[in-house]
């Protein structure tokens, strides 16, 4: 029971060492970073609802993680294959079309809870 509990902390611990490298690192995870303080000003200024917050820190929460994995793969691909090769532009590809997805359904979503807000009440 010990052991597991000393496990889960380390665990944790090496995950939010991750966290802060992607942060310090990253300029794809520093720049959504940003986009996610900028959308939590915009969501205590125009008020949101529990709903409409919970649904915002969700997509931020997929966005991050999405491209933070994007990272790692990218991260992966080189180390296996520093040189260039068709199949590690593919992986590398594929890898960033699953954070377009989340990115667009992200900005969709952006779109849906603040057009009412920014519009509706002018
Ligand atoms: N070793 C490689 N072999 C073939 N194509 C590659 C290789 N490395 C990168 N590419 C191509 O270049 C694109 C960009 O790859 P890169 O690793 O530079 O990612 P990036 O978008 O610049 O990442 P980031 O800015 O997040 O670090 C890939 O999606 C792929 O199409």
């Amino acid at each position: 029971m010990y052991d597991f509990i000393t496990g889960r902390i380390k665990g944790g611990g090496y995950a939010i060492k991750g966290a802060w490298l992607l942060l310090k690192h990253e300029h794809s995870i520093q720049l959504q970073f940003v986009i996610a303080i900028l959308v939590t000003i915009a969501g205590f200024y125009f008020d949101i609802t529990t709903t409409e917050w919970m649904i915002q820190l969700l997509a931020i929460g997929m966005v991050m993680g999405a491209e933070g994995l994007n990272t790692a793969v990218e991260n992966i691909a080189d180390f296996v294959h520093p040189d260039f090769h068709v199949k590690i532009g593919v992986i590398k590809d594929v890898a960033a079309g699953a954070v377009f997805f989340v990115a667009l359904i992200a900005v969709i979503v952006g779109i849906i809870i603040y057009f009412p807000y920014i519009f509706y009440t002018l």
